[in-house]
């Protein structure tokens, strides 16, 4: 387990561009230390927010796109296409403007697609693909991601492991479909929490006033049932990027005062 680290960022539109800058850079060290890489990206604002900020970096072209796999920490339950499912908007945001290979692009399963509303099967088919993409070296059934990004909820929750729900529970299973979930939509499918650990590293992202107590909570010592967003950190590294919002009831003596 790595220890938390924190960059607090004026506010979310720099904290995105810093992200952004942040992703390009470990993306191309990545590729030149092991050929390829490997990045869980996230739904929600923020995670959007820094897709559209790569997007626009001229730096994005010292990417090699080609050689980068995209995986997803979670999904939301709904049909090919609708502008709700995470993909939809990460395809907005970024990748219909970058020329990723689409055989590395590795969706979720949608609530039409080839499980059928099938929640459950959809996530073991998800377990599967991460499985054969493991390699020895890995020591477990996903893949060393580089990094993996996580928007965290103003409820603290990560992924679609929301507080309290069976999935922040599970130990096992590297994904498991999600019923009932207090953000709309009810079902979703989401990594677990030691599918989240195998990531070298492991980035939370939170900006806005809506998420300052979120982020206080999990980084004071609250448990991940209660606060999901305690339990997912790094092998090597855990990063929280916040902005000033979001870190706005930190306690002093985690805040960072050096952070620009
Ligand atoms: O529903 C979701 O929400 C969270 C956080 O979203 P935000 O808009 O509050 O930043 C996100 O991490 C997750 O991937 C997504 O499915």
């Amino acid at each position: 387990m790595s220890t938390p680290q924190l960059v607090v960022h004026r506010d979310k539109e720099l904290m995105a561009q810093a992200a952004a800058a942040r992703l390009i850079t470990r993306i191309v060290d990545a590729q030149t230390a092991r050929g390829s890489a490997s990045v869980v990206l996230t739904g929600g604002r923020n995670g959007n927010a820094l897709l559209a900020a790569l997007g626009a970096s001229p730096a994005r072209d010292a990417v090699d796109w080609k050689r980068l796999d995209l995986w997803w920490g979670d999904e939301r339950f709904l049909p090919d296409g609708d502008p709700e499912r995470n993909i939809t908007q990460a395809h907005e945001a970024l990748l219909d403007s970058v020329p990723v290979d689409p055989a590395r692009v590795h969706p979720m399963a949608p609530s039409d697609g080839a499980y059928g509303s099938d929640v459950e099967a959809a996530a073991a088919g998800y377990a599967q693909e991460l499985a054969a993409a493991a390699r020895p070296e890995d020591h477990g059934p996903v893949p060393t991601f580089d990094v993996l990004m996580l928007g965290v909820g103003p409820d603290t929750h990560v992924a679609s492991l929301f507080p309290e729900l069976p999935a922040v529970r599970e130990t096992e299973r590297t994904v498991v479909g999600v019923h009932g979930a207090p953000k709309p939509p009810p079902t979703r499918i989401s990594l677990t929490l030691p599918a989240i650990r195998a990531a070298r590293e492991v980035w939370l992202l939170a900006a806005g006033e809506d998420k300052a107590n979120a982020a206080a909570m999990a980084l004071s010592g609250a448990g991940e049932i209660q606060a999901p967003a305690a339990g997912a950190y790094g092998r090597s590294r855990t990063l929280w990027l916040l902005d000033a919002a979001a870190a706005s009831e930190l306690p002093r003596d985690l805040y960072p005062p050096a952070s620009p």
